[in-house]
């Protein structure tokens, strides 16, 4: 025993040894423990049976004990009431040969007789030295506490000379006349430590080990827990105990068919291979997954993982989504949408009742009525508000873009496809909502696929056989009449059927009346005046706009609350201007404003037209164009200097437009 290594590693927690014994034991182990400074933290604990299991647990919820060292009938009653690893004192056979020499040049010529004490049975190595060596020794037998007495009384009656005796038989006897030598000799105290602090240490590692092991399953959102092959919990963490509805330390060690018999249902079959099922525990349906455990070839227990199917889902969105950013900030609520008239009112009810349902929603209004605010609205106050809200504007891309886009594609669908493919919206929007805008742009052969997504709740990417499930609610918006473009055979009936499950007509700004205008806009001159900071007073501001809505009454508002927002942006950045005490000069650039702001809106309009048609605005522009250089050219037969000197254009814009078309 002397190659342990008795010096601690620099930085870890020395091991925390409790020696166990009274009365001369315990003197002994005291005065060894001394030299042990540095190596161990020893406590010594003088006390024996009851007591010293009680004073063991006390120290232990303290501070954890690695190993005990205990002697004799006590330290066997410690052995079996507490759960820490025990090094026991051991009498050796020269260390009792050593004893008895000792105990024998105490004997007088009257009582030259020996006698060995031992706890609950005789020696068997002195029995056979006994017969070996006729020793002559006389052994007694003690069985706790309570009769240590009884046997000094009958060391006496057998006239003994000298007794080798455990700690308290060796004291009553002393005190009896009777020479005492103690059972344990020092060599074997020290053996015990030298065995505790390699207990100790074992210890510590499978606790550190322990401790690591359970961050790990801490950390898994999945309830795990390890049986042996008896279906005895040996591991389990704190998601898995809380599935089972007790906290960790109660559960260890119990049979996991009477906690959880749902679990065990149905678990020796297969286990080999492992098995999957689905179960109902703790009111939630669980998938439940088994392992088997394996030691040297056999079966030795088993792994059960309990998985919540929403931590899939989500971690299935996070990776449809696939770090999109894109429609992730949903700004709008049903309530954001103002107006005091009657038509805002069945709006807002409309929209709340909408988010009551998962139906598809079909939002019918001019542009600029506020059609993407309720659709955020309507999916900021349904079950799916947690979840994502993706949005695309089907005019505003070209139908390979918008197919590609809504429904993603697989590595090598087409020449330039990502390596990887992409994840389309319809994927990316999986349990959430997917707002398209301008629905009635929707080219026919989308509108066919978008169907079957609607119909079959999966969508096919671009390049691939293999159909993915999705749960997506759609709210589509048009500013068209989509029954009318429907009967013109511009949009599928069947699709058209399957959008407008639940309808919303968004009313004009012209519909709603002056008093709601006069609300908006002064709710809007609030906010916008908040952003920053302008040069004309809150309450001259107020009057300003007070003034612009006179004037603006009868005033048709083709860009409805949009181009309102617009005018109150206006009246703020020319507030300075328009701000003149003069009531007459006031509403002259109030007019100017007003007619610069109906400008721009026209032009706007214009601006938003419908892709096709600027499409086809385009092409008729470099039609005219082409025509126009090739009359010059002809006309000046074939100078293309000259008739660049007389387009007014450059060489290279020559070529370029010969070439357009
Ligand atoms: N009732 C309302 N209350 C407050 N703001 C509104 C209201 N209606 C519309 N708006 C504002 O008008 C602007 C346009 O709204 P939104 O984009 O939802 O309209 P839209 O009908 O979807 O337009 P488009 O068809 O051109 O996309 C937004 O800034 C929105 O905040």
């Amino acid at each position: 025993m002397n190659e342990i290594e008795l010096e601690a590693a620099p930085g870890h927690r020395l091991p925390h040894i409790v020696t166990v014994g009274r009365y001369r034991i315990g003197r002994v182990m005291q005065s060894i423990a001394q030299s042990w400074d540095g190596v161990a933290q020893i406590t010594h604990v003088s006390a024996s049976f009851a007591d010293a299991v009680r004073t063991v647990r006390a120290l232990d919820a303290r501070r954890p004990i690695d190993a005990l060292v205990v002697a004799g009938a006590s330290g066997a009653h410690v052995r079996e009431q507490v759960e820490i690893p025990v090094a026991m004192v051991e009498v050796r056979g020269l260390g009792l040969l050593e004893a008895l020499m000792t105990a024998k040049q105490q004997t007088t010529p009257d009582r030259p007789r020996v006698g060995l004490v031992s706890f609950d049975a005789p020696s068997p190595q002195l029995m056979q030295f006994d017969a070996l060596f006729g020793l002559g020794v006389a052994q007694f037998v003690y069985h706790g506490a309570e009769d240590a007495a009884a046997c000094v009384q009958q060391l006496r009656a057998a006239n003994v000379g000298a007794v080798v005796a455990p700690g308290l038989v060796a004291d009553l006897a002393q005190q009896a006349g009777i020479p005492s030598v103690l059972l344990y000799s020092e060599a074997a105290v020290r053996q015990a430590l030298n065995e505790a602090l390699l207990l100790a240490r074992h210890r510590m590692a499978e606790r550190d080990r322990n401790q690591w092991l359970e961050t790990v399953l801490g950390e898994l959102q999945d309830g795990v827990v390890a049986i042996d092959a008896q279906g005895r919990i040996r591991a389990l963490n704190a998601r898995m105990a809380s599935l089972l509805g007790e906290p960790v330390e109660a559960l260890h060690g119990r049979m996991l068919a009477e906690v959880s018999p749902v679990l065990m249902q149905g678990h020796s079959q297969n286990l080999q291979e492992g098995t999957e099922d689905v179960v109902q525990l703790a009111m939630r349906t669980l998938v439940l997954r088994r392992a088997p455990l394996m030691e040297n070839g056999a079966v030795a227990g088993a792994l059960l993982v309990c998985r919540d199917p929403a931590v899939i889902q989500r971690a299935d969105r996070n990776l449809r989504a696939n770090q999109r950013q894109r429609g992730a900030g949903v700004r709008w609520s049903i309530d954001d949408f103002q107006g005091h008239g009657a038509c805002a009112h069945r709006i807002r009810e409309l929209a709340h009742r909408y988010a009551a349902s998962d139906a598809t929603v079909l939002v019918q209004g001019e542009s600029g009525t506020g059609k993407e605010m309720m659709a955020q609205g309507i999916h900021r106050a349904s079950r799916r508000a947690a979840q994502p809200f993706l949005a695309v504007n089907c005019a505003a891309l070209a139908e390979s873009l918008l197919e590609s886009e809504l429904f993603g594609y697989d590595e090598g669908a087409f020449t330039g496809a990502r390596r990887g493919g992409k994840t389309g919206l319809i994927e990316a929007a999986h349990t959430g909502t997917l707002f398209l805008d301008e629905i009635g742009d929707m080219p026919l052969a989308l509108q066919s696929r978008l169907l079957r997504v609607l119909q079959e709740r999966e969508v096919m990417r671009v390049g691939s056989t293999t159909p993915v499930p999705v749960d997506v609610r759609v709210i589509a918006a048009t500013h068209a009449d989509l029954a009318d473009l429907v009967e013109r055979g511009l949009f599928r009936r069947d699709l058209y059927y399957r959008l407008a499950v639940l309808r919303m007509g968004m009313p004009s700004l012209r519909e709603r009346g002056q008093a709601d205008v006069a609300t908006l806009a002064h709710a809007m001159l609030g906010r916008h005046a908040g952003d920053t900071s302008h040069q004309v007073q809150p309450l001259r501001l107020e009057r300003l706009l007070d003034e612009l809505l006179a004037l603006s009454a009868g005033y048709g508002w083709p860009g409805n609350v949009r181009e309102l927002d617009n005018w109150i942006e206006r009246l703020l950045a020319c507030g300075p201007y328009l701000d003149s005490e003069d009531g007459a000069t006031r509403r002259q650039r109030l007019l100017e404003v007003f007619c610069e702001c109906a400008a721009a809106s026209r032009s706007r309009e214009e601006d938003e037209a419908p892709l096709q048609q600027q499409a086809r605005l385009r092409d008729t522009r470099q039609q005219a164009e082409r025509d126009r250089v090739r009359e010059v050219l002809e006309s000046v037969q074939g100078d293309q200097k000259r008739a660049c000197e007389i387009l007014g254009i450059s060489r290279a814009t020559l070529w370029r437009r010969l070439k357009q078309g």
